[in-house]
């Protein structure tokens, strides 16, 4: 049920008996008193009233932002959050086969290629990437977003990446929970308000590299040049416009190459970093062993099994940008993921439902890239931290209009 903020009028700010503009919540269509409060303290009451009083509604709708270039594994990490809430994601039924979108029954994907202002002629004909805000519509991004997080379905547009132009819009209307996923969801600040959480998947250019030219030349059949060629291409604007972003994320990915080699730059062992902000609201840092204490864990022998170069854990707190955070990191790989659990059964704070529910979601999807890494243990764990977060939201809006009702 979408749920209403109703204000006073203006006629009503003006008497002087009422110096703060007053609250209540209201289902759509919905007939309930309203009460009115000067400095908490209810001063009159209104009777019945319906929606033409209502200035602003705010559906139950969760809005997610996930930031990362291009091939830096937002898919994945949707196919593997879209699976904690129980249901595959699919492109909308009987529309565009090459829209961007992906619906689940909590969740709609919706990718921000599609507020692409230029198509790829245009882009070509300014002389400007994809990754430019020159090439984006910031303000229709705004607009929609907000539409959809206030519960009301939008038009939204279609940039279709096998041609490249823009295609007539699809019809979105509002889920449980919106991603939106792409290079910039937390460059416009307007966007960036209306996100409840906010993830940057933070690959570092070796690793971004490695797995280029997995994809790309492996399975795209791109050569070696065109690859390396790309991605000087995009630095600039990626260092300008996308990079900045991980300064706002709630939580940050961040995937470099290990240290347990000296000098490895293959990317195919990974050193990855979980950085969760502290105080964000619903939302409580994953900790091993002590919260807020320093720990170096190596968890090898006779309850893990690992090969060479073995696993190591750290944990502790940090500063990032200026916030506080905790970090959480794995380096190196898994042998055998049914053998997670003993690593689980040492982390806290993880808002799992039940008992090795992260090793479940692992084995689940045990051929997704990163499955043996800490790439897909965080993404996980970051997809319970999300399902938590949507739970503690939905829950604290069906309390407010009783809370309103009591006062
Ligand atoms: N955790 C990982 N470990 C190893 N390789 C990975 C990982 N995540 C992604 N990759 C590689 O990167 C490729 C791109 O991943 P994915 O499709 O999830 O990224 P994306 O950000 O959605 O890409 P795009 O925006 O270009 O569609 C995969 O095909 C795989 O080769
Ligand atoms: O950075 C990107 C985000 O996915 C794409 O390169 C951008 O959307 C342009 O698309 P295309 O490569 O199809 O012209």
């Amino acid at each position: 049920m979408a749920v209403c903020t109703v204000y006073t009028t203006q006629s009503l700010h003006s008497t002087s008996s009422i110096s703060t503009p007053s609250k209540t919540h209201l289902g759509f269509n919905q007939k309930k008193q309203i009460l009115f409060y000067n400095s908490g303290k209810r001063v009159a009451n209104r009777g019945i009233t319906t929606v033409p009083w209502v200035i602003r509604c705010s559906g139950d709708t969760v809005v997610i932002g996930l930031a990362a270039d291009s091939g830096c594994g937002k898919s994945t990490f949707m196919r593997r959050l879209t699976s904690v809430f129980g249901g595959a994601a699919e492109p909308p039924k009987g529309g565009n086969p090459d829209s961007n979108t992906l619906i689940s029954d909590t969740t709609t994907v919706i990718c921000l290629d599609d507020y692409h202002s230029l198509d790829r002629t245009g882009r070509k004909e300014k002389g400007v990437t994809a990754l430019d805000p020159r090439a984006n519509d910031f303000d229709l991004m705004y607009e929609q977003v907000k539409a959809l997080k206030e519960g009301k379905a939008v038009d939204k547009p279609i940039y279709n990446h096998v041609t490249g132009l823009l295609d007539p819009p699809e019809l979105t209307k509002p889920p449980k929970i919106l991603v939106i996923e792409g290079l910039h969801p937390m460059f416009d600040q307007r966007v960036r308000d209306l996100l409840d959480f906010s993830i940057y998947l933070d690959i570092s250019n070796e690793v971004k590299f490695a797995w280029k030219i997995q994809r790309d030349m492996a399975e795209r059949g791109h050569s070696l040049e065109s690859i390396k060629a790309s991605i000087e291409a995009r630095k600039p604007d990626f260092e300008a416009y996308i990079d900045p972003q991980k300064q706002y994320a709630d939580a940050v990915i961040e995937v470099l190459p290990t240290r347990l080699i000296p000098g490895d730059n293959e990317g195919k062992i990974l050193r990855v970093k979980l950085i969760m902000k502290e105080g964000v609201k619903y939302f409580s840092p994953v900790y091993l062993f002590d919260e807020g204490s320093t720990i170096s864990w190596i968890p090898c022998g006779r309850k893990l099994t690992c090969s060479y170069p073995g696993i190591k854990f750290t944990y502790g707190p940090e500063t990032y940008f200026g916030h506080e955070v905790s970090v959480l990191e794995m380096d190196g790989q898994f042998d055998r993921l049914d053998e997670l659990i003993y690593v689980e059964s040492h982390l806290s704070n993880l808002s799992s439902k039940f008992y090795g529910e992260v090793t479940q979601q692992m084995l689940k999807h045990s051929e997704f890239p990163g499955s043996n890494n800490g790439t897909g243990l965080f993404q996980t764990i970051v997809g319970l931290k999300i399902r938590d977060l949507y739970e503690q939201i939905t829950a604290s809006k069906a309390a407010a209009p009783l809370e309103a009702t009591k006062a």
